[in-house]
């Protein structure tokens, strides 16, 4: 793969470790009126600033293994080279991972500081022949490896329901609601990168995706939302996630008409399993 600039600007604008650049057939435009990038996530409107102070007891560790006060009660979610252990791709049962925090004293090189930095790898965009912009990576990576943050606004939920149903007339839709399901109740996280997002924001979904969305913490209670390869991958590739649950609509059901009355938008991923529409969240669509 060609790792050369194929156009002359970082969509990052030089916040990331790597530069992204798009590659210019299909005819992208610059993206200054399309968002603004942002590394990490931004409090978004509904949402408590206090809520991105930290509130994680730090460690006083030189080097964090396994005796270090966030390993021991947290787990020790990484392998030695920094990927994410595998066994934590191929359950449904997922446990809560909390990296070290601006409170402890390890170095920003700790083994227990994965997701926090920024992109990971070498990645760019391109312009797909049926789902719009689409990120494909530019190194081989094996499973576990992190590759970015779906990072944007994080917004209430009644934010999220009001401009999901504005939205719900447009081709392209950003919101990404995750819950996780605790012993007290449903945490709900929505993330819209529209306006303010990172590279995550072109991720597009697949039915048989190549990454596994996770949530991990760092400083607050407020989690990133973090991307890991679920397998190897091969330069060139597209990267592509899930976006949730599937619809359980069949493609013939609805014309292009009734799609934009119900925000039903038809999958193209291509895969055998395709499940025939993008995966939605109903809940932000009622009134
Ligand atoms: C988070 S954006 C992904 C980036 C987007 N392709 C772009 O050009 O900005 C999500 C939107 O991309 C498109 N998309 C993503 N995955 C798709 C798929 N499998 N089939 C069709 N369209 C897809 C849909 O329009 C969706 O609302």
């Amino acid at each position: 793969m060609n790792v050369q600039s194929p156009c002359s600007f970082d969509w990052t604008d030089g916040l990331e470790k790597y530069p992204v650049y798009c590659r210019k057939e299909g005819g992208v435009q610059g993206k200054d009126s399309m968002f603004q990038y942002v590394k990490h996530n931004i409090p978004g409107p509904g949402i408590d600033k206090e809520k991105f102070l930290p509130v994680f007891i730090g460690c006083s560790c030189h080097e964090c293994i396994s005796d270090c006060p966030c390993v021991q009660r947290f787990g020790q979610n990484y392998t030695e080279d920094g990927k994410l252990k595998t066994s934590y791709l191929d359950t449904d049962e997922h446990k809560v991972m909390v990296e070290c925090n601006s409170n402890c004293s390890c170095s920003k090189t700790c083994v227990n500081r994965v997701v926090q930095g920024g992109v990971k790898v070498r990645v760019e965009l391109f312009w797909t022949v049926s789902k719009g912009i689409g990120v494909r990576t530019l190194e081989d990576l094996d499973p576990g490896a992190f590759v970015c943050e779906y990072a944007g606004e994080i917004i209430s939920s009644d934010e999220a329901r009001k401009r999901s149903l504005a939205q719900r007339k447009e081709d392209m839709n950003y919101i990404i609601t995750v819950n996780e399901h605790c012993k007290s109740g449903v945490i709900k996280t929505h993330v819209d990168p529209r306006n303010f997002g990172n590279v995550g924001r072109f991720l597009n979904h697949s039915c048989d995706p190549n990454l596994t969305m996770l949530p991990v913490r760092v400083d607050t209670e407020i989690p990133l939302l973090c991307l890991f390869a679920n397998r190897k991958i091969s330069s060139g590739e597209e990267l592509t996630f899930h976006y949730g649950l599937s619809s359980g609509e069949k493609r013939t059901v609805y014309s292009d008409i009734d799609r934009k009355e119900s925000g039903l938008i038809p999958c193209n991923c291509g895969s055998q399993s395709c499940q025939g529409y993008l995966p939605f969240d109903k809940t932000l669509f009622e009134d």
